[in-house]
């Protein structure tokens, strides 16, 4: 993927196996984000294949990209914040609602039958995920690690087969960190989910990740478990040897 004469990730072969924990880390500025993006339609490769389930998704627009299966949370916090929790989940499935929200407003009878079903199904999610007692507090009003874990409840309402989160890890203190790495080993058996995510908090990545890819300067360095990450001397040079959080 290049942006102008910034060649921002370069020539990155990755795969992510069904039912499996993958991590993708890297110094800031790596072109890990760049990486997500491409897989996610936001950006065109300038050449490259994206491949899902053995389809080309390569530059479908991000919406069809959610439909055929793969959602995602950001970098930073994207909740309706003055909405409840249940209203935040409600929205991202509809999404998939037939008929749209226009429908729903105008209380047509299969709008409404869908408008319950949905309700139904966003509830067992919440219970799935643990937040279900949460479900009619505002979403600002829920502690910042509950907060990432609606969203990610949220990407979950899609309906994904695969689940990319970005720095889901992100400003958590070690508490919250352990109880995020809790959270996704949970979604992972609840829902036989797959998941990519870009991590820095290195207790998470090797605690859960099946496999590891390491880019630096939008190359990738290193691929491997993480105890062969952990012990691959460029990883070590290029990235943690740096503070986290840098
Ligand atoms: N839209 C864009 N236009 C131009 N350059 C971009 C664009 N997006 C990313 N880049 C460049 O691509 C490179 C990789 O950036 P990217 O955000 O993917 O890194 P990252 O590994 O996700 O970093 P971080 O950990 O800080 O989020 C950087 O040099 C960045 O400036």
């Amino acid at each position: 993927m290049r942006f102008g004469g910034v060649t921002a990730v370069n020539d990155l072969t990755l795969h992510v196996n069904k039912g499996q924990i993958v991590a993708l880390i890297g110094p800031n500025g790596a072109g890990k984000t760049t990486a997500f993006n491409v897989v996610t339609g936001v950006y065109t490769p300038t050449s490259g294949k994206i491949l899902f389930n053995g389809k080309d998704i390569t530059a479908l627009k991000p919406h069809k990209i959610t439909q055929l299966g793969i959602a995602r949370t950001f970098q930073n916090i994207r909740l309706f914040k003055e909405l409840t929790v249940m209203e935040n989940v409600l929205i991202a499935k509809h999404l998939h609602l037939k008929h749209g929200l226009f429908s729903t407003a105008l209380h047509l009878p299969w709008a409404r039958k869908e408008e319950k079903e949905m309700r139904i199904e966003c509830e067992e999610l919440l219970a799935k995920v643990g937040l279900i007692d949460l479900k009619e507090e505002v979403a600002s009003s829920l502690p910042y690690g509950q907060q990432r874990h609606l969203e990610i409840a949220r990407a979950l309402a899609t309906n994904p087969k695969l689940l990319l989160l970005d720095e889901p890890a992100a400003g958590m203190n070690p508490q919250e960190t352990s109880e995020l790495t809790h959270f996704i080993k949970n979604i992972k058996n609840e829902f036989d989910m797959t998941v990519f995510m870009i991590e820095h908090h290195m207790d998470l990545v090797m605690e859960i990740s099946d496999a590891i890819y390491v880019l630096d300067f939008g190359e990738l360095i290193a691929q491997g478990t993480p105890d062969q990450i952990q012990q691959n001397e460029k990883v070590i040079a290029a990235y943690l040897g740096v503070e986290e959080d840098a």
